[in-house]
């Protein structure tokens, strides 16, 4: 099925904010995350920004293959925002077309392309030297939809509790879950 945007997500052009502040992928709150800011676009999709520090290196002066991964697994993520379902990587397919150095900014646009019951299908390219750059990074993923009690369940408690007394965490894991 073509994907739907869900009637109260984020204008095009709005900031979608970190899910998490402790997450590794969008959150202020690591000194070593890759602090993607996410931007909605047209339909069921986004542009992102990560640029490569030097603790996200793998060769000198390079990129580490997982932290590119990690940047384009958590650009796919947050298109949930704008299904307005919560859902998790099941399958993260990536192909590294040309090495990224450190100090690049990785320029990510991420789509969903279908939607088949719990099962979101989504693409996403990283470019370099501008928005309009060459690809250097690309994946294919299918996240599966799954409700905040999966969080809860698996989640380690320290954490879990914590964020389920921070307010501002419980209203932006409600924002996930803003289907009808
Ligand atoms: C107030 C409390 C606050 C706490 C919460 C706070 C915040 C929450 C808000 C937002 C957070 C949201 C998301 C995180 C966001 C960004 C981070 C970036 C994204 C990630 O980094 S996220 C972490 C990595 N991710 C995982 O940690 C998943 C581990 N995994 C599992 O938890 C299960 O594996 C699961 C749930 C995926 C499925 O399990 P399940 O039992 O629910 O469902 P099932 O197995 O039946 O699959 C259903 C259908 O998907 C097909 N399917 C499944 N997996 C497949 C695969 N690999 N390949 C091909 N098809 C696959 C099946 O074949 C079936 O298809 P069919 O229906 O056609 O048969």
């Amino acid at each position: 099925m073509e994907p739907v945007r869900h009637p109260d997500a984020p204008a095009p052009g709005e900031l979608l904010g970190a899910h998490y502040d402790g997450c590794f992928g969008c959150g202020g709150g690591q000194p070593h995350g890759l602090r993607l800011a996410a931007r909605a676009g047209e339909g069921v999709s986004l542009t992102a920004e990560f640029t490569v520090r030097p603790a996200h290196q793998g060769a000198p002066g390079l990129a580490h293959g997982g932290v590119l991964a990690a940047a384009l697994d958590e650009a796919l993520g947050s298109l949930n925002w704008l299904l307005g379902t919560i859902a998790v990587t099941g399958r993260l397919e990536t192909d590294f077309i040309s090495p990224v150095p450190v100090g690049a900014t990785l320029h990510l646009e991420a789509e969903v392309t279908a939607v088949a019951g719990r099962k979101i299908y989504s693409t996403a390219t990283g470019r370099i030297g501008g928005p309009d750059g060459p690809v250097a990074v690309r994946a294919e993923a299918l996240f599966v939809e799954v409700k905040v009690d999966h969080f809860i369940d698996h989640g380690r408690e320290e954490e879990i509790r914590a964020a389920m007394n921070d307010p501002v965490q419980v209203r932006r894991a409600r924002a996930f879950e803003v289907n009808p």
